[in-house]
């Protein structure tokens, strides 16, 4: 199927599931995707086999997110650290990466999914490397949703880097150091290529599944007023009804931003 470069999807009907209001969803949902292992080892099977239905689990996630207005997801895929998992598992990783976005190109130019990723993408197989690249480039028109894989990804590396790029410019007598300020800062973080006037990079709502309570060096700096929730779930059972309860969970939040309400 040929793949144009000008599908953004026209405004779709949002059609929200009974209890979910429209003006307090969450624009940008990230997630922790943690499970997969644990869930393979109790069906006696290989971590692999978990990450295969994890990558299932994201896919229902996306067409979710879609469906329901959400405008920016951000997934943890892939971290730094991960890569001192064994070999085979890295490259299954890597592989089942690179069919994650051959396999659903095609919808997301359908369905009007803009596909970015972050992190540190010299790492990754030259392979993995093009196939980011052309399905960026493929989708750069489309605007329902933005789908952020974070691979090869480190919050603490994503706070370096940006330091970095501001000291360059510092250097070169474009800034002051005096005129650095947050916005400037976020404006550097990798997560800056979700931001426009409808969404911003930092998340609104951060899921983590299979019981664990942290971040595990995701979205630091972007985190800092995020709801967090937190599920028992493993990730490949993660659907519907578990999206449904963070969703209203966070609907119920009183999000305060640090300050009094009158
Ligand atoms: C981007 C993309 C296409 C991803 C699809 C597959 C996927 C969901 C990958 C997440 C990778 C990962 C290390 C999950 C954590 O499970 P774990 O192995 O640490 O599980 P455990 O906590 O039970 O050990």
């Amino acid at each position: 199927m040929p793949l144009s470069n000008s599908t953004s999807a026209p405004a779709a009907e949002v059609l929200l599931p009974e209890g979910l209001e429209a003006e307090s969803l969450p624009r940008h949902v990230a997630l922790v995707m943690d499970g997969n292992s644990r869930w393979a080892a109790a069906r006696g099977l290989p971590p692999t086999d978990g990450h295969e239905h994890g990558m299932r689990a994201l896919m229902k996630t996306v067409r979710l997110s879609r469906a329901w207005g959400i405008r920016v997801l951000t997934a943890f895929g892939f971290s730094l650290e991960n890569w001192n998992r064994p070999k085979a598992e890295v490259d299954f990783l890597m592989a089942l990466i690179e069919r994650f976005i051959n396999d659903n190109l095609a919808e997301f130019m359908r369905e009007g999914t803009r596909l970015r990723i972050i992190g540190d993408r010299s790492r990754l197989p030259v392979s993995v490397q093009k196939t980011a690249r052309d399905a960026e480039e493929a989708t750069r028109n489309n605007s329902r949703l933005h789908l952020v894989l974070a691979i090869s990804y480190s919050g603490r590396m994503d706070i370096v880097q940006a330091c970095r790029k501001l000291a360059q410019k510092v250097d070169a007598k474009l800034l002051r150091p005096e005129d650095i300020d947050e916005s400037l800062f976020a404006d550097e973080l990798q997560t800056s290529c979700a931001a426009d006037e409808a969404s911003s990079s930092c998340p609104d709502l951060l899921i983590r599944t299979s019981g664990e309570l942290r971040l595990s060096n995701f979205l630091l700096w972007q985190s800092a007023y995020s709801e967090l929730f937190f599920t028992d779930t493993l990730w490949p059972d993660f659907g519907e009804a578990q999206y449904l309860q963070a969703l209203r969970a966070f609907q119920s939040r009183d999000r305060r931003f640090g300050a009094r309400k009158n």
